[in-house]
């Protein structure tokens, strides 16, 4: 099969397309470099640097041959910035998203695969979010992926583009065999930070906020592996063929910030200085999947998503790229 892939130089879209080329598919990425890396790249796959708001360029790459399907990763995706920069969030990713779909109806491509995402929701307990849950995004990031979840809605109903919209809960971990990693920059995460911190290779960790309803008053997330998230795009898309879809991808398991600085410590064995600041504007207390839908519906199920797992492989990746994709 032959893919078109946005953003396939960054995180979570470099880890797609190795597990896609290992299945024997063919990739071509586009990717503007403003977050990925040319060296996260993988050997095999085609690529092209530009922009998904560069409607020509797309439609001139679109026109070259047949595609099996789209997978739209290109985005700005960081909650804190998007708090600060709204229109700019809107932009790239809202009408970044509206050129590639419009692109795949004029094609007629028939699949379509949305990094979407788990800030989609503001829950404020602890039950976990199936995608039944209302739909409430605390800031414009969240926002921003909404409003291409429902053109996609519409691309389908008019034109029938099926899609599968997979909000990912919060992805971290590291190819296990240490060839891909995360590396942005600035660096937000938690957990390249906290690892980095415990590295000496920057200040003390700050946590976002000790006072949120939570049993250690830090924030809680889930954290699916970036592996995990690979092969779930790989089963989506070799099942979508009759019906649009969205499925919640996590693990069903929270872990505070505090915990997991303490996860960290007791996984690599080295301590992690840290202090508690300000909250950071935009974020929910905790965000927990539901992952069964697509577990039932798709067969797929996590496999290196324990959480020290997903910490060993992070920390190995990191100890061993101390630039990251730099040399
Ligand atoms: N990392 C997470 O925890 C997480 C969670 C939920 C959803 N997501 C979504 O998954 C996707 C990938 O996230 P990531 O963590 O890999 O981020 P990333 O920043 O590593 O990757 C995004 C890629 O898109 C590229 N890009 C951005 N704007 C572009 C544009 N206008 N044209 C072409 N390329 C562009 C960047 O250069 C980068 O290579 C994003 O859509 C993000 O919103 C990520
Ligand atoms: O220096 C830091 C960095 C983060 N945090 C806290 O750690 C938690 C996780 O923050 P991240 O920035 O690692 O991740 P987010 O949950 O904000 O967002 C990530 O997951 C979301 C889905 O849950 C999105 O889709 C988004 O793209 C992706 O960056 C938050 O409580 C945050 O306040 C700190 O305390 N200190």
């Amino acid at each position: 099969m032959r893919y078109f892939v946005t953003g396939g130089a960054g995180f979570v879209g470099s880890h797609v397309c190795l597990e896609f080329l290992e299945a024997g598919h063919e990739i071509v990425i586009l990717d503007d470099l403003s977050t990925g890396h040319r060296s996260a790249v993988p050997k095999g796959a085609r690529f092209i640097e530009g922009s998904v708001l560069d409607s020509e360029l797309i439609n001139k790459v679109l026109s070259d041959g047949q595609w099996d399907g789209v997978l739209h990763f290109a985005a700005l995706s960081l909650v804190g910035d998007s708090m600060r920069n709204p229109i700019e969030y809107m932009r790239n990713n809202g009408l970044g998203g509206f050129v590639i779909i419009d692109a795949c109806v004029r094609h007629e491509i028939p699949r379509f695969i949305l990094s979407s995402t788990a800030s989609l929701f503001s829950n404020m307990d602890d039950s976990l979010i199936d995608e039944n849950c209302a739909i409430d995004p605390a800031s414009p990031y969240g926002e921003s992926k909404f409003v291409v979840e429902r053109a996609l809605h519409w691309a389908d109903r008019a034109h029938s583009l099926k899609s599968a919209c997979l909000r990912y809960f919060n992805a971290a971990g590291a190819d296990p065999l240490g060839r891909l990693g995360e590396d942005h920059n600035p660096e937000t995460h938690l957990l390249p930070l906290i690892i980095d911190a415990g590295l000496k290779r920057r200040p003390p960790l700050v946590l976002f906020g000790n006072d949120y309803p939570t049993p250690d008053g830090t924030c809680i997330r889930d954290y699916i592996h970036v592996t995990d998230l690979a092969s779930a795009h790989l089963d989506v898309m070799t099942s979508l063929n009759e019906k649009s879809v969205s499925y919640n991808i996590g693990t069903g398991q929270g872990h505070s910030n505090l915990e997991l600085i303490h996860t960290v410590e007791k996984v690599t064995g080295i301590p992690v200085p840290w202090s508690v600041g300000e909250r950071r504007q935009g974020d929910p207390a905790i965000l927990i999947a539901n992952p069964e839908k697509i577990k039932k519906e798709v067969r797929w199920s996590p496999k290196y998503s324990d959480i020290e797992t997903l910490i060993k492989h992070a920390y190995q990746w990191r100890v061993a790229n101390p630039g990251g994709y730099r040399k």
